[in-house]
């Protein structure tokens, strides 16, 4: 668990759900066109596991210092003093649990994140019996991410051999990405819109991937890992796939399920949807839960959600009293209270409230959309937001002249 400041230990919630959760990384095609995620998984119970930290290795605290405009040097000893120890809520590379068929839910980070900092809505998930994949998207708006590339391709300085994770051959070279700022003059909406159809392939690519998985087809894992992959043949439910983001993750959720049938239902938490263009909303089928936070929206935004509106397809939004967008991500829950509003991770509403609302909200949306048999009924009123921390649709006044 992570460090305990002042009277309330802080720390990363465990799922509430009836299994105990796993998690490992998984990287197919070494290149930075491969798939790389972190799954989620329900596991055998009392793994014994090594822990692993939250935060994979030091590369993704200077990406984030890069992302928040700040000095690595300076930035790196900040965060591994605030979130240095924490380790993530699952056991690593614990062994897969059989149960049945496990629904399936991919999820996609925002701008400046990665694929280990939404681990509180993925670990709940996966205690309530669904695998999710939280995708790594090297479309250079994550903070950081890494791929490789064999020795004889690069003349960079070979990284120190890692106590994480290391590539299955030694002929592999680490090599990091770094998130992208904005250069002056360059025009945003031609840049995010081509990273949102990057992701979305990214996002695509990880559940074909899967599907080979959940075929029986062996994997090539990139990683050195023990965790056996052929355990996972005939246990997930590729009828019931949902997709999942936060922010620009939320955008690349309508970009996929525009793209991909296969994404039965999304859910879209605090949407950023600038980088979508409106000509595909038409093509958009799919049922969309939009859970956004009462001071992250502004008119632009939600009109554009509205704009997926629909009098026969579900489409359903609800606002989180209280909520920031750093509500959904884990920081949320890794500073106290005072910390948490500075540094803009903490709203009004207790963290813990805040990501339970989320959470139950979203399995009672994926309960009607994959026709689960499960009891996430219980939580169909927080659907209509009918919450005392929650508003159905938006807090947001759409004062528009009538066009
Ligand atoms: C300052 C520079 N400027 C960059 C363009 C704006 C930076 N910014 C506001 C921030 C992220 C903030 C943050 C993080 C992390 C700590 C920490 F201390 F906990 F580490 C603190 C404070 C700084 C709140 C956002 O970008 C908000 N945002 C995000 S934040 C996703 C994220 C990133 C890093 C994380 F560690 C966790 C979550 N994802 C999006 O998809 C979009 C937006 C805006 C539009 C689309």
């Amino acid at each position: 668990m992570g460090n305990s400041v002042g009277q309330n230990s802080l720390g990363i919630p465990r799922g509430k759900g009836p299994h105990q959760v796993g998690s490992t990384d998984l990287m197919v095609g070494h290149t930075i066109q491969g798939t790389f995620f972190r799954l989620y998984y329900p596991c055998q119970a009392e793994e014994g596991s090594d822990e692993l930290n939250w935060i994979p290795c030091r590369e993704y605290f200077n990406g984030l210092a890069d992302f928040m405009k700040m000095s690595r040097a300076l930035s790196e000893r900040i965060f591994n003093f605030l979130f240095g120890s924490y380790k993530i809520p699952a056991a690593w590379n614990a062994s897969f649990k059989p149960d049945g068929k496990y629904p399936v839910v991919i999820f996609s980070h925002g701008l400046g994140a990665f694929r280990t900092l939404y681990s509180a809505i993925c670990v709940e998930l996966a205690s309530q019996g669904f695998i999710v994949a939280a995708v790594e998207h090297r479309d250079e708006s994550a903070s950081a991410t890494f791929y490789y590339k064999e020795k004889s391709e690069t003349k960079q300085s070979h990284h120190a051999p890692r106590e994480t994770f290391r590539p299955v051959s030694d002929n592999l070279v680490e090599e990091w990405m770094y998130y992208r700022p904005l250069k002056t003059g360059e025009s945003e909406l031609l840049l995010r819109s081509n990273q949102v159809k990057q992701r979305a392939d990214e996002c695509i690519r990880a559940l074909d991937l899967l599907i080979d998985i959940n075929s029986g087809k062996s994997v090539e894992n990139v990683l050195l890992s023990e965790f056996d992959w052929s355990k996972l043949k005939n246990c997930m439910d590729m009828c019931r796939i949902a997709v999942m983001g936060h922010s620009f993750g939320g955008a690349t959720v309508i970009e996929c399920l525009c793209k991909e049938v296969k994404f039965k239902c999304g859910i879209a938490l605090d949407a950023w949807m600038f980088p979508l263009e409106e000509e595909i909303f038409p093509s958009v089928k799919q049922p969309i839960f939009f859970i956004n936070s009462e001071k992250f929206q502004w008119a632009g935004n939600i009109i554009r959600m509205k704009k997926l509106d629909s009098a026969v397809i579900p489409r359903k939004m609800i606002t989180v009293l209280g909520a920031v967008h750093q509500s959904f991500p884990d920081f949320t829950f890794l500073t106290g209270h005072w910390v948490g509003k500075i540094l803009k991770l903490h709203g009004e509403i207790d963290p813990h409230i805040a990501m339970d609302l989320c959470n139950r909200a979203s399995l009672a949306f994926l309960q009607q959309h994959l026709s689960l048999e499960k009891d996430f009924n219980q939580w169909n009123h927080l659907i209509d937001g009918k919450d005392v921390h929650l508003i159905p649709g938006t807090n947001i006044t759409l004062l528009q002249s009538s066009i």
